[in-house]
């Protein structure tokens, strides 16, 4: 089967700056793909340079196949791009955008109406179509840069932290469009700092740091390669921890009043009843019980430890057919 995304050992320099260092990744078609890492690890770098914004300086990727410089054009039209930053003709009523977007992409003129039309009622700004780009909300100008993404009806959208800044709401809304999406066969790439985005939506995510792939794997096999910790509360405490052995799973344990904290390598729920039985049968007599996984954020944190990007990218001024930028300005530290 063709592979949606298919990079090898890719690389891209800045300078002294590797922002991809050997990144190998493929995605397969009708996945939804995450594609997770710190500011700085290279996300956007790695979308600029399958839409044809940013050129490798080593490795090979292609899009469907297609190489994404061989076969620039092609690659360009199976791939709707909704970039972070609102990159939009600012004086033209948004129908007219999405009209001119689907027409550089070869879009008759004929069927540009009706796919405009579309696109807007899809992401619920359709009474908006004649109003300009600098007055709507912001809420609603994130809508649009989906509704743009999409007008071509491309094999892969590309959604580089598509709910940066939005409310919980739009956020809701968009995800919901974008599963459809997917649920009707668009593989889907997207950045987020939202781990519980990723949780949600994505079959598998990569995790990328200092231009590298850490990992790749699902949300589900992410989180079961954590800690749970079992904590039982003990009537009568003893003055230290009690010896729980013949449990291998259990990484440590720590007392702290009437609550024995117990650390156990992958689920909780399996080793507890263990747990709880060593207990009494040391005479021990519980009065509650709590287990905790360790969220995938606290992995993701655990992954990329110690290697936070932070940096002043200079400014790049190679620009796309929507004047999309290199995306840089909003690296250096900034929060989200
Ligand atoms: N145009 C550029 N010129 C110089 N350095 C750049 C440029 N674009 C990116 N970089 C550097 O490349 C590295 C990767 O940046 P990139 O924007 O790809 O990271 P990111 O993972 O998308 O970050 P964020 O989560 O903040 O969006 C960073 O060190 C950045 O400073």
């Amino acid at each position: 089967m063709t592979l949606a995304i298919d990079a090898t050992d890719l690389e891209k320099e800045y300078g002294d700056v590797r922002a991809l260092d050997g990144l190998s990744l493929s995605v397969e078609a009708g996945e939804f793909f995450g594609l997770l890492g710190p500011n700085g690890a290279g996300k956007t770098t790695f979308i600029n340079t399958l839409v044809g914004l940013v050129r490798k300086t080593g490795g090979e990727v292609s899009v469907f196949g297609e190489d994404v410089e061989d076969d620039y054009r092609a690659v360009r039209d199976s791939i709707g791009l909704a970039p972070q930053e609102f990159n939009v003709d600012r004086f033209f009523p948004i129908r007219e955008v999405l009209m001119h977007k689907a027409g550089y992409h070869g879009v008759s003129e004929a069927e540009r109406e009706r796919r405009a039309d579309e696109a807007l009622k899809l992401v619920g700004i359709y009474d908006k179509r004649n109003t300009r780009f600098d007055w709507l909300s912001g809420g609603m100008k994130r809508r649009l840069l989906l509704a743009r993404a999409i007008v071509t009806e491309p094999d892969l959208l590309i959604l580089d932290e598509p709910t940066a800044g939005v409310d919980v709401q739009l956020r809701h809304d968009l995800w919901e469009v974008i599963n459809r999406l997917n649920d009707e066969g668009t593989t889907i790439l997207l950045t987020t700092h939202y781990i519980e985005e990723a949780e949600r939506l994505c079959d598998r995510v990569a995790i990328m740091d200092s231009g590298r792939k850490v990992t790749v794997a699902t949300p589900e096999e992410l989180t079961e390669r954590g800690s749970d910790t079992i904590t039982v509360e003990l009537r009568d405490p003893p003055a230290n921890a009690p010896p729980l052995d013949g449990i291998e799973a259990i990484e440590g344990t720590r007392l702290e009043g009437d609550r024995l904290a117990v650390r156990v390598a992958g689920s909780g729920g399996r080793v507890a009843p263990r747990v709880l039985n060593a207990l009494e049968d040391r005479g021990h007599e519980i009065t509650d019980i709590e287990i905790s996984r360790t969220s995938l954020e606290e992995i993701f944190v655990e992954l990329t430890e110690g290697q936070r990007g932070s940096g002043d990218p200079e400014e790049n001024d190679e620009t796309d057919e929507d004047g999309v930028t290199d995306g840089t300005a909003r690296l250096a530290g900034e929060a989200r």
